[in-house]
């Protein structure tokens, strides 16, 4: 019998455990645990992940979160397919994949979400604000930025909605790696991770 490629109770599964395909993202591990910790999943939490990309956050909540359940969002076909793959790869059974494109998908998904990660898309404050509407009173969002103009557009974002508990992380990896003869610190690309919650004022 195979062992499971994933059997340990901590996230963090390591990058190139994942199926990829050329040029489409992932989270990296460290950044991947950033967002998770950031949603602050509760055991029945509904998530929604929009631009779920390659799915390593569908994947690491959907172990994190057996009793959740996940919906992933990907505007592409061949990648939401490469999602179910990634899914399949690590047993995992509470992901829903969906293949739409956000804002304009979002009235279509079952349930309102209690969680919401957003990573990618365009025009970004328009994904928000759509998101938002649907999140669940007490819900959470949480959404990355890798540059200054979408930090700044989801700054606003979150303010115009009159998020409560915003709070704003960047990140700061650096991994040793070989080059050549010698053992360096490469610097994974920073990422801004922002998070608000719907409170009641
Ligand atoms: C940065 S990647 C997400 C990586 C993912 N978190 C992971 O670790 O696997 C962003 C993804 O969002 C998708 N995307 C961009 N705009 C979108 C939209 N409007 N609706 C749905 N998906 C979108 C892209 O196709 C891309 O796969």
């Amino acid at each position: 019998m195979s062992s499971p490629l994933w059997n340990y109770t901590t996230p963090g599964i390591p990058d190139d455990l994942f199926e990829r395909l050329p040029g489409i993202p992932l989270s990296k591990r460290e950044v991947r645990l950033l967002i998770i910790s950031a949603l602050r999943l509760e055991s029945h939490s509904l998530l929604w992940d929009i631009g779920a990309g390659t799915g390593t956050i569908a994947v690491e909540t959907g172990l994190l979160s057996p009793h959740g359940k996940i919906v992933a969002v990907e505007r592409d076909e061949e990648v939401a397919n490469l999602i179910q793959r990634n899914c399949d790869r690590f047993g995992v059974e509470n992901v829903d994949v969906i293949e739409g494109s956000a804002p304009e998908c979002l009235q279509d998904l079952p349930g309102k979400p209690h969680r919401a990660c957003i990573e990618g898309g365009r025009p970004i404050k328009d994904i928000l604000k759509a998101v938002w509407h649907y999140l669940e009173p007490q819900g959470r969002i949480v959404a990355t930025a890798s540059n200054l103009e979408s930090l700044y557009t989801l700054s606003e974002g979150l303010a115009e909605l009159q998020a409560r508990n915003i709070e704003v992380v960047q990140s700061s990896i650096n991994r040793l790696e070989t080059r050549g003869t010698h053992q360096i610190f490469a610097a994974v690309n920073p990422m801004f991770i922002l998070s608000g919650e719907k409170l009641d004022s």
